[in-house]
């Protein structure tokens, strides 16, 4: 182990993933430091989603490895690597949708503490008082207290997307991959969420964070890593990242909202 993968969260080396003659990586390297919110930033076809695919194990690279918090983890499932705790939010499809969002909050706690346990039983020994501290402070961090005795389908956009972020937290994850939450959220919910974000998670739980919206980028991440073609361009603070001549011809400038 180096000295570098001790202190990190994931480090990625030398990714390189072909789709034919199309190179979709080729040979990135990305270190998310403990802590800390990692943006990966670059304009459509630069091979983001390929890279998150990537570290959740959904796609085996032609080369290169994974390593989470010193451990390699290249030749994991997805499963596997969720179950270490790299986590991913989905669509809220696993919701209970006859329980109220204090209940759902709940059951993922439960499921975090007793891993081994089936729904069924998630379901019927969930205890309310054990975690109900962890419950309470979830609904404020991510803005839901307001809605905490409603069911799912009574949610707002906005809502669903803060709830999806507090499930994942709630399961007690190592790494969290989001992977643009903002997407499709009015100006109101985006900023609610990036609130939730800074004042939920960040400090606490590594964050490799994929979005466009370049406001919410440079204000939450630490480091940010651009990449165009298949490669990383450029990779450090925030102000560097800003200030890079090479970045702003070959991307930030065509951001409107940069
Ligand atoms: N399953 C696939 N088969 C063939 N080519 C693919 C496949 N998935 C991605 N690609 C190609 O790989 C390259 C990187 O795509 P990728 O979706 O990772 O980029 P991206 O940065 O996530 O883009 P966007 O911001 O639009 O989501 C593109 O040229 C894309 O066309």
């Amino acid at each position: 182990m180096t000295p570098a993968s001790a202190t990190s969260a994931l480090e990625m080396r030398d990714i390189t993933v072909r789709f034919g003659g199309i190179v979709a990586l080729n040979g990135v390297s990305l270190t998310l430091g403990a802590g800390s919110v990692h943006a990966l930033i670059g304009p459509n076809g630069a091979g983001k989603t390929t890279l998150v695919s990537v570290l959740s194990g959904e796609r085996r690279p032609n080369t290169g490895t994974v390593r989470m918090n010193g451990t390699d983890i290249s030749t994991l499932s997805a499963l596997r690597r969720a179950r270490l705790g790299l986590t991913r939010t989905y669509q809220l499809t696993a919701l209970f949708q006859g329980l109220t969002l204090r209940e759902n909050l709940l059951l993922s706690l439960v499921a975090r503490d007793r891993p081994a346990l089936s729904p069924a039983d998630i379901f019927r020994r969930r205890d309310r008082t054990r975690h109900a501290d962890e419950v309470e402070d979830l609904l404020d961090r991510f803005a839901l207290r307001g809605k905490a005795g409603e069911k799912p389908a009574a949610l707002s956009h906005g809502d669903r997307r803060r709830l999806e972020i507090a499930m994942a937290l709630a399961t007690g994850p190592e790494v969290l991959l989001l992977d643009e939450p903002l997407a499709g959220l009015s100006t109101a919910d985006a900023e609610a969420l990036v609130r939730s974000i800074e004042e939920g998670i960040k400090g606490r739980i590594p964050i490799l964070l994929i979005e466009h919206d370049m406001d919410a980028v440079f204000y939450l991440s630490d480091a940010i890593t651009v990449m165009v073609n298949g490669t990383v361009l450029a990779s450090g603070a925030p102000e560097a990242i800003r200030a890079s001549p090479e970045v702003q011809a070959a991307y930030l400038s065509e951001e409107d909202d940069f």
